[in-house]
This record gives C-alpha cells, structure tokens and sequence, in this order.
C-alpha cells in the first residue's frame, strides 16, 4: 500500500522532492488513526512534517486507510539512514550556484606566517577531505589578509583530491541574492533541496547577512540540515561570530561550535615572504626588468595595511618600470607609489578613536568629552582612553585636553581600569580587538 502512496506522491511532489524527502520514508507502523514514519535525521523529520505531512495523509486517506495524523521517529538504523539525504539528485558540482573560483588561489601560491598559520594549517586539514573533525571552520579577520584565497585553496584542493564532490563556494550577498530570486520564482523548495545536497558547502563574508531576517532564517536551516548530515561547512567573517551586531544568537552559537581562527594583520616578515613570492612571478613576466636590492623590504617596511595594496603596489610598480624600461630603483618606487606610501602612512586619530568607539556603543560623540559619569557612558570613554593610548602616539596630558579637558591621571586611571578588566571580561577584550582592527584597517 506505501508503496502504491509513494508513486502517488511522486506525480504530486515531482521527482526531486520526491528522491529527497519522501523515497527515504519508512512506513514503520499505523494504527489509531497514526502513521508513524523512521527517517534518518530529527532535520529530516521535522522538514517532511512541514512540508508533506498533509500531501502523505490525505493520500493514505484516499487509499481506504483513516489516519487522522503522521509522526516521524529517527531510525536506529544510521547507515542506512545516511543513503538517502547523501546525494540523491545527482548534478554535476559545475551546476552548483557557486561562484567561479580564482585559478590563483591556491595553497601552493600562499605564503605562511606567523599571523596565518594556524588558519592555514586549519583549511589544509578540511581540504584533506576525509572525516569532519570541526564544523564549521570559521575563518575571520581584517580586509584583505587572506581568507578568500583560502577558501578558494580548500574548494580546489577537494576537487583535485575528489572530483566527485559537490563543494559550493559563494559569498553570504550570493546567498541571499538566490533566496530571493528562488522565492520571487516560487522556486524555494529546489533552493533548499540543491543548498541541501552539496557537500560541502562555502559562504564568505557571512557578516553581510546580519540584520537581513530571513535570509538568516534560512541559512540557519540549510547550515543544521547540512551539519546533521555531517557535511563540511566554512565560513569566513570579517570578525569573529560573537561580534557581528545583529545576528541571531542562535546564528553566533552554532558558529562557534566548529573552530574559529582569525587571520592576524600581517607581520614585516610575512609581508616580505609575500612580496618575494610575487616578484618572482612577475620576474618571469617582466622578463630583463632589474629589481634593486632593499626595494621589497622598502615596501614590507612601508606598506603595512594589508595584502591586496601590498600586491596592488608591487603590480603598479612592475607595469609602471617595464612601460618606461627603468630598474625598479627605490627612487622609482618612491616616486610611482607616492600615494599609496603617504596612505599608508595615515596615522589613526584620537577623534577617529571617540567617534568609532562611540558609534560602537551607541553612546553620543559628545558624551566622550562631556562629564557624564554613568556607568554605560563612562567605560566607552575610558576604553577609548586606552586605544588613544594604545594607538597614537600622544601624551597623557594631550590625551586629557582631547577629552574634555580632563587631567592626565583621569586619563591613566581609565587605562589602568581597561588593562585591569581585559582579562577578566572576555567581551571587553572581544570589543577591543574588533576595534583595534577596524580603526587599523
Ligand atoms: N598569505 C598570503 N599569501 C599570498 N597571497 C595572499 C596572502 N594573503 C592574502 N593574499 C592575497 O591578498 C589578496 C587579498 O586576499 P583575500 O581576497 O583572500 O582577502 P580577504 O581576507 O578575503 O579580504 P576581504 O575581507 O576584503 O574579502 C589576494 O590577492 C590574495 O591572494
């Protein structure tokens, strides 16, 4: 009789829907007007029940049985269960809705540091394949460090080692911009089928989702379908889970529950490897073109924002000396990348520090300089203390004069408190640090 339900079903949930949700059903018992089924996951259950439990009881209705209701229960039988939600549409991964990957980004073309190492060693494990130890891996960190050129060198090192998997790559704006389109095309539920059967599944900048309720909504269902398929998931952020402002708590912790790392701004020797490595390659590009000696340190030295303008001047000045066929002096380079030196060189403010660390505790710039002593208004002030300490090159009393005119052992009694705090209270030092980037970057 199920069986004789099932095709029924076939013809009403179309073939797709029916090889993902309704073929894996096993029709375990009915009686008292209950159908209870065995699926393979708690996921898999609740998603049949939303979406096909009416469509299964009125066809066992119709077919001379009287079920008022249908149950799901996780089988005990794991393996079998796995079969079914593993690939069941079989599409080639160049049909996945991803983004094309970047040929140069790969393990082999990024160069390892101190400040990388730990991420690096992180993506070379999951581009291992093989079982999932942490998932997701969460990779974060400032503009321009790295962690799409990771991704990518995960995406095509699975491909080369298992050409048969379906690995999805796509930033968190793709995402949403194919939830959208799916739901505007009423195409939602071959949206959640095709998020649902990769195998591993890439979003990058996720921060982009914060404050956008429904794409979270559904992406928090595609990341717990996948998990509890026990599917690979990296993600990448521009800071860590915890700190990006609006999204969903229950978003943040189950990103947490894999591995988080975080990318460090690049150190002088770091900056220097990656600078080598690419004149190399522009070596073989450029082929006659005389690079002097202390250039690439010049530049490692100078240019300490982050990779993509350190690889952006390093192209300007190979293009620059081969159109005029001069040695790439540091006078020349001096000269061709004034700008981006003198950019480089912008030193951070204490003004810059009142008004980011204000907006990031929604306080009003004026209470930074003004008397208030509330507790919600006095420690933003005084963090702000500490990163002009920190930060800037300026004295206590100069300090003092910038905030508000007050004496300079105000100033030092708000940096001792922060110092203190920091290691207590893990959310002051998050802040911190998610500051420190942002007012560096
Ligand atoms: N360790 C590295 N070795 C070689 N190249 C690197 C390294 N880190 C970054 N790059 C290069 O710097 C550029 C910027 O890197 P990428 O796009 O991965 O940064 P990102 O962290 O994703 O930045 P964003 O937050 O802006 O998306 C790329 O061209 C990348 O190849």
């Amino acid at each position: 009789m199920w069986g004789k339900i099932r095709e029924e079903l076939r013809q009403r949930v179309g073939k797709n829907n029916y090889v993902t949700w309704i073929e894996p059903l096993r029709l375990a018992d009915l009686r008292n007007g209950v159908a209870r089924f065995e699926v393979p996951t708690t996921f898999f259950g609740d998603w049949v029940s939303r979406n096909f439990a009416d469509h299964i009881c009125s066809h066992l209705n119709n077919s001379g049985q009287s079920v008022d209701r249908v149950e799901f229960s996780v089988t005990a039988r794991a393996p079998v269960a796995a079969k079914p939600v593993a690939k069941p549409v079989a599409r080639a991964a160049e049909e996945l809705p991803g983004a094309p990957l970047d040929q140069r980004f790969t393990f082999e073309t990024f160069v390892v540091g101190k400040p990388n190492e730990l991420a690096h060693a992180a993506a070379r494990r999951v581009a291992e394949g093989g079982p999932v130890t942490f998932n997701p891996l969460f990779l974060y960190g400032g503009v321009g460090l790295g962690k799409t050129h990771l991704m990518h060198a995960i995406a095509h090192e699975l491909q080369a080692r298992q050409p048969e998997l379906r690995v999805l790559y796509l930033s968190a704006e793709q995402f949403m911009y194919r939830f959208v389109q799916a739901l505007r095309e009423r195409q939602i539920m071959d949206f959640k089928e095709l998020f649902r059967s990769v195998d591993v599944l890439m979003v990058d900048d996720v921060q982009f989702i914060a404050g956008k309720d429904s794409t979270q909504e559904e992406f928090f269902h595609t990341f717990n379908a996948l998990v509890d398929q026990n599917k690979q998931i990296v993600i990448s952020a521009d800071r860590a889970p915890g700190e990006i402002k609006d999204l969903e708590e229950r978003i943040k912790s189950r990103l947490q529950c894999g591995l988080v790392v975080d990318l460090h701004p690049t150190d002088y020797e770091l900056r220097l490897g990656i600078l080598q490595t690419k004149a190399e390659q522009y070596r073989q590009q450029y082929r006659g073109l005389v690079l002097a000696e202390g250039v690439l340190e010049f530049l490692a030295h100078r240019i300490t924002t982050n990779v993509r303008v350190l690889e952006g001047a390093l192209t300007r000045l190979f293009a620059f000396a081969s159109l005029v066929g001069r040695e790439i002096t540091l006078e020349l380079t001096q000269d061709c990348l004034s700008d981006i030196l003198r950019a480089s060189d912008r030193k951070v403010t204490i003004e810059e520090i009142q008004r980011k660390v204000a907006e990031h505790y929604n306080i009003r710039l004026s209470d930074m300089i003004g008397p208030k002593r509330l507790r919600n208004i006095a420690r933003p002030r005084q963090i702000a203390m500490y990163l002009a300490k920190q930060l800037t090159p300026r004295s206590l009393p100069e300090i003092g004069r910038r905030f508000g005119g007050r004496d300079h052992t105000t100033i030092m009694h708000g940096v001792r408190k922060i110092e203190e705090l920091m290691s207590t209270d893990s959310q002051l030092s998050d802040d911190l640090q998610m500051l420190k980037r942002v007012l560096q970057a």
